[in-house]
């Protein structure tokens, strides 16, 4: 749905994004992840054509979209629904208002406004909200109201660019959850910046890492976090202590892989003792991943490597 190939973009002589080449599937929750300055905005710019791209392709629905003209990019942005980090509301209309303007914008009938009005603050839950001003709304109830403006016109495409970042934990998971109802009832594809990584394990199917400019990861979300490359360690800060005696072996626990039992029994069956020096379980995308660094003497690698091969764990010697 999305296409992206080879993608660079400059600002005066300064590259911001370098040779970025992704595939966004149709009904996919796709996040790209980087810190401030990576270049997460631009490229979300890029993707609706608020930005033009300076060398490479970006198609969506198969349109390169820096051959849009005006028009047609106007027309092509109808698809493409938008929400940001401090919602852009219309303080002086209320929340009705605000979202029926896009409606009003392209000239839609009063009678269908009020429909999908209707219909879309009930999804959003504002029911009884309708007709207040922002400034009589929280935090999470205006990114409601933005979230239900975007949808008006029926987009296929939701880019929300830090949508949750002014919001404290608990509003963003249920924003969260209501961006991954939307993404499932309505079958809108979503693209999301944000530079949380807790947003990403939360929401997104696969994740881009940015830095820089630079892809610096691009996988299935439960994959970037279960076997981390050196790139992703830094860029998560995470720093490993190990013991400098013995031999440290991580083992890598997939979804659906029953974590607690595999040590238990290995340790029973193998009837040696380990020390368990480092561990993380995690939610990713409601599946319990995660990782663990045992100790164990040098004499007894071999047995408990052949163990961890014959059941089929991940692992590697650090
Ligand atoms: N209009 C502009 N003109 C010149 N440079 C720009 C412009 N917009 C962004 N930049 C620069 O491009 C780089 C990428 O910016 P961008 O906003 O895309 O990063 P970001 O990852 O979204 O960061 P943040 O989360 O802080 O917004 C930065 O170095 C920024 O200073």
């Amino acid at each position: 749905m999305i296409n992206i190939k080879n993608l660079n973009k400059y600002y005066g002589d300064t590259k911001v994004l370098n040779n970025i080449s992704i595939e966004i599937d149709s009904g996919e929750i796709f996040a790209i992840v980087g810190h401030s300055g990576a270049g997460k905005s631009t490229l979300l710019r890029c993707i609706n054509g608020l930005e033009v791209y300076s060398e490479g392709s970006l198609k969506v629905h198969n349109k390169e979209i820096k051959n849009l003209s005006k028009e047609q990019l106007r027309e092509f942005r109808k698809d493409i629904g938008m929400i940001f980090q401090h919602f852009s509301l219309i303080q002086r209309k209320t929340v009705y208002e605000n979202i029926a303007l896009p409606m009003e914008l392209w000239g839609y009938e009063k009678k269908e406004i009020n429909k999908k009005v209707k219909e879309l603050v009930n999804l959003v839950g504002l029911e009884e909200k309708i007709d207040v001003y922002p400034s009589q709304l929280s935090g999470g109830q205006k990114q409601r109201v933005a979230i239900a403006r975007a949808l008006t016109l029926d987009p296929d495409i939701l880019l929300s660019d830090e949508a949750t970042s002014a919001l404290d934990p608990n509003t963003t998971t249920s924003i969260l959850n209501l961006l991954k109802e939307i993404n499932k009832k309505l079958n809108i594809t979503i693209v999301l910046v944000t530079h949380e990584m807790e947003v990403v394990k939360q929401i997104a199917q696969k994740a881009l890492l940015l830095e820089h400019g630079n892809i610096i990861g691009l996988d299935v979300t439960e994959e970037l976090f279960l076997k981390p490359d050196e790139k992703m360690k830094h860029f998560l800060g995470e720093n490993e202590v190990v013991p400098n005696k013995g031999i440290n072996i991580k083992l890598y626990f997939p979804k659906d892989n029953v974590y607690q039992a595999f040590i238990t029994k290995m340790a029973r069956e193998l009837n040696m003792d380990f020390n368990i020096v480092w561990g993380k379980l995690e939610e990713i995308n409601t599946h319990i991943v995660g990782n663990m660094v045992i100790n164990i003497k040098e004499e007894e690698k071999q047995k408990v490597l052949e163990y961890i091969k014959e059941h089929d764990i991940v692992w590697e010697v650090l």
